[in-house]
């Protein structure tokens, strides 16, 4: 049995802390909302996050830091990519010991340009920092708690990380794989959002399934394009964290971006979409991230650069599908490899 604690009591956090509770860990939720914690402790509910779910009498929650820092071994972190440098912040003033971390989160950091693995590595001290392991892959919060079969990958340079990442959360229901290809994870986690609040978009025109096919395709070319570039492993970009999390994205109606998408091809500010969301949707700063990152690259990212244009500069929806429509014409796979 392990002392565990996750940073986070949202949607994914409450999810990934039900399954380590339920794998024997002893396991601590940590939120920065004290009645939250009250509610988990006193209710067994998240009745914001998780409205159906009741959570195992065996997981503990506290809004208090100096808690995670003296139980923690193992440190999940689970909040949304901007509160990442603040918390760790909170953690590092209570920090005594090294710890293992793992993060769930999938963003990149806008103008710094930074993985999440780099942010929380320059946030903590390095003297308490074990190591960093990603977890990622197809899985919704909604369905995990389920029990429905899901399966994701946990990747670190250092394997032997992973192992012990995979170890504390595989269970029969949820498979774990492993990884060496950080920079692949971390890449094709962040960007599958973009191309699912596009997705969203296609299906909110009521385009079809024609055109949703072509964006998951052409949106994976885009991403493995970009991720190899950045040293990501080719192979990476068709396994969990890549195809399987973009097809998840783009088809599931538990996923926040696909909605936020839907809304906005419905006609709806963007303003207006997050405000109804109440939940985080990463893909709308990835998508800065990933314009800028086209650039410092000088990679072709025709789709998240058309979402960009809908985002950030008022472009249309239909128009920005038309630009895409109408680009130059390209020899398929050439066109994948460069
Ligand atoms: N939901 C899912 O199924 C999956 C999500 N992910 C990823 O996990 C990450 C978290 O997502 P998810 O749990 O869904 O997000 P939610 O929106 O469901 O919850 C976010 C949580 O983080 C808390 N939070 C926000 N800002 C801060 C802050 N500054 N300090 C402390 N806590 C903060 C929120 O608190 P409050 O309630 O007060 O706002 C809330 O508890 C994202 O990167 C997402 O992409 C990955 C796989 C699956
Ligand atoms: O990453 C996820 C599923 O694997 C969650 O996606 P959303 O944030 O779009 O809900």
């Amino acid at each position: 049995m392990e002392k565990v604690c996750v940073l986070g009591a949202g949607s994914w956090g409450t999810a990934l802390a039900m399954v380590l509770a339920e794998n024997g860990h002893d396991t601590l939720v940590w939120t920065h909302r004290a009645e939250q914690a009250e509610e988990i402790n006193q209710l067994h509910t998240n009745k914001k996050y998780l409205p159906e779910t009741i959570l195992p009498v065996n997981l503990h929650a506290t809004s208090d830091m100096a808690k995670v820092a003296s139980h923690a071994e193992t440190i999940v972190v689970a909040v949304p990519t901007k509160a990442i440098r603040e918390v760790c912040e909170k953690l590092t003033a209570e920090l005594t010991k090294k710890v293992l971390f793992v993060h769930v989160s999938k963003g990149i950091e806008p103008d710094s340009l930074k993985r999440i693995s780099e942010i929380i590595a320059e946030s903590l001290p390095a003297m308490y920092v074990e190591e960093i392991v990603v977890l990622s892959g197809p899985s919704h919060a909604e369905e995990v708690v389920l029990h429905h079969p899901t399966t994701v990958t946990a990747a670190c340079a250092n394997i032997d990380a992973a192992e012990k990442v995979q170890d504390l959360f595989m269970n029969q229901f949820f498979r774990v794989y492993t990884n060496e290809d950080i920079i692949g994870v971390e890449i094709g986690g962040a960007l599958k959002n973009v191309i699912a609040l596009a997705a969203g978009i296609t299906d909110g025109l009521n385009y079809g399934d024609n055109a949703k096919a072509a964006l998951i395709t052409r949106g994976l070319a885009e991403i493995s394009r970009l991720g190899v570039k950045m040293g990501g492993n080719p192979f990476t970009f068709s396994g969990l964290t890549g195809m399987g999390d973009l097809i998840v994205t783009c088809t599931s109606v538990h996923s926040r971006n696909w909605r936020a998408g839907n809304m906005l091809g419905q006609g709806m500010k963007l303003q207006e979409v997050l405000d109804q969301m109440g939940m985080v949707v990463e893909g709308v700063r990835t998508t800065k991230a990933a314009y800028q990152l086209a650039e410092k690259y000088d990679v072709a990212m025709p789709i998240s650069t058309e979402l960009y244009s809908v985002l950030f500069n008022d472009v249309e929806p239909k128009v920005a599908v038309d630009a895409l429509m109408m680009r130059m014409k390209k020899r398929e796979i050439d066109d994948m490899k460069h």
